[in-house]
């Protein structure tokens, strides 16, 4: 395990899925462990309200997820960003073009038992866990949904998912976003995350002079690695420990 010394000051971008939680079967079926709330407590105690969750999940799915919390957040890979308790998506997706996706994707989830689709507001994800071998018809789905969406949508892959995503935002400028406002700007950014769309705010802290922590194995630009989530779970808790009373510091 290879972390940065803790400082005061950092700001932290937290990944959700496979960092903060475990993975599981369906995004549903997630598990809060005891604790986790109170850890996210503390550490935006000890960040002075620097402390944002940056995940492909929707902020509202977020909210779901950690209530009562309301933490700033930038959910669907960037698309929406929240500080404070506002939530705005920045380029409003065309309601027509998208109740004609929803209703193709609905079509191939019909036709393929097993795939689960998730209609997040901006992005769509099509999740193909279980049934692993059929990561094609997902992929192409996915590839057509983009293309009438319009030019300005990609697809991403991430853990037996593949999602159409507005190209223009990312975990990265959701990064760059939130670093330009109260309480973040002048803080040290540090993101913690365990998958390929966490890339893009890796480099984003880099730019900004952070450090970034890649949760386990592969390829990563990431400057930091920690072996699995419950070591990058141990290691936020020892700096809300540290800093449990450095609230304001920068
Ligand atoms: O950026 P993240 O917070 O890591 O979110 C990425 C995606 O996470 C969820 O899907 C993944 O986790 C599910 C629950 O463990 C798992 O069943 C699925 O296979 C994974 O792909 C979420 O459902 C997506 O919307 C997020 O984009």
């Amino acid at each position: 395990m290879t972390v940065p010394d803790p400082q005061p000051g950092w700001a932290l971008f937290l990944d959700v899925d496979g960092t903060l939680v475990d993975l599981a079967g369906h995004p549903a079926a997630v598990r809060v462990e005891p604790g986790l709330r109170g850890l996210l407590e503390n550490l935006r105690d000890a960040t002075g309200g620097a402390l944002a969750l940056v995940s492909g999940r929707s902020i509202a799915d977020l909210d779901r997820l950690f209530a009562p919390l309301e933490l700033p957040a930038a959910g669907q890979h960037g698309a929406e960003v929240r500080t404070g308790r506002v939530a705005a998506l920045p380029a409003g997706p065309r309601r027509a073009a998208f109740d004609h996706v929803a209703a193709a994707l609905d079509a191939v989830v019909h036709a393929n038992p097993g795939f689960v689709l998730e209609d997040k507001g901006s992005n769509f994800a099509l999740h193909y866990r279980d049934r692993p071998g059929h990561a094609a018809d997902a992929e192409a789905a996915i590839k057509r949904a983009a293309h009438e969406l319009g030019d300005d949508y990609e697809v991403i892959s991430g853990h037996y998912v593949y999602e159409a995503k507005p190209a223009a935002h990312n975990k990265g400028t959701a990064v760059l976003q939130l670093m330009r406002e109260a309480p973040f700007a002048g803080r040290i950014p540090v993101f913690v995350g365990d998958d390929r769309t966490d890339e893009d705010g890796f480099e984003a802290v880099a730019r900004l002079g952070g450090h970034s922590v890649k949760i386990g194995d592969g390829p990563t630009r990431a400057r930091w690695r920690v072996p699995d989530a419950q070591a990058a779970r141990h290691w936020l808790e020892d700096y809300a420990r540290r800093f449990a009373h450095a609230a304001g510091a920068s």
